[in-house]
């Protein structure tokens, strides 16, 4: 369980699917960090750059489960986990969306098995860029558990 658990938000970390959240703009004039944010700016928040920092993954460039695994290989979830955004507009469908990608995702594994046909070459992962990040078409072999 801790490794699925794992493995999904991985696979969120790493597909970045928000990579500049939804703009907003500050209502009145606002401090942050020694900066004065005058009201009325349109604030972008770049979501891609902290599921990606360097300071807070021990593995920010690969796919690695590990990076929400502790020594005990018990499931924790960095601070810096934010697919979702953060604060009071954070995205409402989350719970939602992470019982879903659990339910989902588990009951393929269980009764397909996927597999990387072999005339396919390498995987590509570059992302294609939009308002949303996506993957680029790929082909897929799938299999009945038990029935190959
Ligand atoms: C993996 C799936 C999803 C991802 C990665 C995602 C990501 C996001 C992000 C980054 C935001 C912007 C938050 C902000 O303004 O700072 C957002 C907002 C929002 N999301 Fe999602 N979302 C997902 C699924 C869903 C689902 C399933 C629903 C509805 C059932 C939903 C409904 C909303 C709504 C209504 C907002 C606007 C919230 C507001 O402005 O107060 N999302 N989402």
């Amino acid at each position: 369980m801790p490794y699925t658990q794992a493995m999904i938000h991985e696979t969120q970390r790493v597909a970045d699917t928000v990579p500049l959240g939804v703009y907003h703009a500050t209502t009145k004039d606002t401090w942050l960090m020694g900066y004065v944010i005058p009201k009325g700016t349109i604030i972008i928040p770049n979501l891609s750059s902290v599921l990606s920092d360097e300071s807070q993954w021990k593995f920010p460039h690969d796919f690695n489960p590990s990076n929400f695994l502790n020594n005990q290989g018990e499931f924790v979830k960095p601070e810096a986990f934010m697919p979702f955004s953060a604060g009071p507009r954070v995205c409402v469908g989350e719970g939602l969306a992470r019982m879903e990608l659990f339910l989902i995702l588990v009951t393929l594994l269980r009764r397909f098995k996927f597999i990387w046909p072999e005339d396919a070459g390498v995987p590509d992962y570059t992302l294609i860029i939009g308002l949303t990040h996506s993957p680029k078409p790929y082909r897929m072999g799938v299999r009945l558990r038990g029935n190959q």
